[in-house]
């Protein structure tokens, strides 16, 4: 192999260059990749084929170690169209990587980095070389668990520095972790790019759109960027605010419609501070949409709860059926929380379920216009089939 092949940079092939530990003392040994040190978070695993950049840079994986079911991954390289942070030189706050076989040089004309080159300059460490197929049916079979990636290209990996490393990662559970990853000023996204305070961050993919947008207020827990480009090509003109942005706040730049957006971490924890401008936000009537995260602050608005999953669902092939209209929606997934249905109170409507689990994917106010999913329509990556839902925001804005 080419790129990380151990011999061809002068190390000792025998000795394994990355150790992977599980809390439950599982060891994977392999090679390193990516950024060199140590890194603990919680090890999940996702099941999508395509799109390995903008899953590494989702903000909602804050926190996580991403095995890649998939076993080619980093064979088309990176660049910097694909990129799911707002401001792409920011950290998603992915902890680690796991992959099955070598990274190849990458082929492709789009792009512009190697991986390895990639996840070091983003910090992420990685490992190759490791039956992700086991791994997989490991925490599939005893869930959601937290781990750690060691990774020195001379082999001189401590296992004790592992173990301190790992006993020192507080889990998911209780963690808000909006704050690693969301906007922390005011920003405006149009036809121009970015208006990003103190950045000129390249790329022009935002577009005005015709006639007389919708002025849409997306509320940023971790933001992925492709949220942005779908609502602006739906028609709305967007402008963002942090997360502890309060309803007076939102309320002051009298938006047509409130965007909840996706985010990382425990959402009961986040909801400490979301769920008052919600509230507030819903007082008013003014039309809101939630994706993921924004699902779960929408659903804690109303008073219901959200629980830790078994294993959590992160993918681009979940069947969703819409019950309203009996259609089944092949959707993106990235979630480790879920919304507890049976704490869904009389004016919430469950809208969509997981046709893998049986669990909650979506729900609408029936006296407020307000609704939100689980999944991600906007994909990046996986199918669109669930876009209809951006155009159902903006018809709800058209109608009040
Ligand atoms: N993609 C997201 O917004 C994830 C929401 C939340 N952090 C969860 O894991 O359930």
């Amino acid at each position: 192999m080419t790129g990380q092949d151990a011999a061809s940079r002068g190390w000792d092939e025998t000795r394994p260059t990355a150790k992977l530990l599980l809390a439950d003392g599982t060891l994977i040994e392999g090679e390193g990749l990516g950024a060199e040190g140590v890194a603990a978070g919680e090890i999940c695993f996702n099941t999508a084929m395509t799109g390995y950049e903008e899953i590494l840079t989702d903000p909602s994986y804050a926190g996580q170690i991403i095995t890649f079911t998939f076993p080619h991954i980093g064979n088309v390289g990176v660049n910097d169209d694909d990129v799911e942070t707002v401001n792409i030189a920011a950290s998603s706050g992915v902890r680690g990587a796991v992959f099955a076989a070598d990274v190849t040089e990458p082929s492709n004309w789009r792009a512009t980095r190697d991986l390895d080159q990639w996840l070091k300059a983003k910090g992420i460490v990685a490992i190759t070389g490791v039956d992700t197929r086991a791994l997989t049916a490991l925490v599939r079979e005893n869930g959601a668990q937290n781990a750690v990636i060691g990774h020195a290209p001379d082999g001189e990996i401590d296992e004790a520095a592992l173990k301190s490393e790992l006993a020192q990662f507080a889990g998911l559970e209780g963690q808000d972790l909006v704050p690693l990853v969301a906007a922390t000023q005011r920003y405006g996204w149009d036809e121009g790019g970015w208006a990003w305070p103190g950045l000129d961050v390249p790329g022009a993919y935002g577009r005005r759109p015709e006639g007389s947008p919708k002025r849409v207020v997306a509320i940023d827990y971790g933001l992925k960027r492709n949220i942005l480009r779908m609502l602006t090509e739906a028609g709305c003109e967007v402008t963002v605010l942090p997360p502890t942005a309060t309803a007076e706040e939102v309320l002051a730049l009298d938006p047509d419609g409130v965007f909840l957006s996706n985010g990382p971490g425990d959402p009961a924890a986040t909801g400490v501070y979301a769920v008052p401008m919600i509230q507030g936000v819903l007082e008013k009537k003014v039309p809101t949409f939630g994706i993921c995260l924004g699902h779960q602050m929408l659903a804690l608005a109303v008073g219901a709860t959200t629980a830790k999953m078994h294993q959590g669902h992160h993918g681009a092939n979940h069947p969703v059926k819409d019950m309203i209209t009996g259609k089944v929606e092949i959707t993106s997934m990235n979630h480790g929380f879920a919304v507890d249905r049976a704490t869904l109170p009389d004016n919430a409507r469950e809208t969509h379920v997981s046709l893998f689990d049986g669990s909650n994917c979506g729900l609408e106010l029936t006296d407020r216009p307000a609704f939100s999913v689980q999944h991600h329509p906007e994909a990046s990556p996986g199918p669109q089939d669930s876009h209809y839902l951006f155009h159902r925001f903006v018809e709800m804005m058209g109608a009040r």
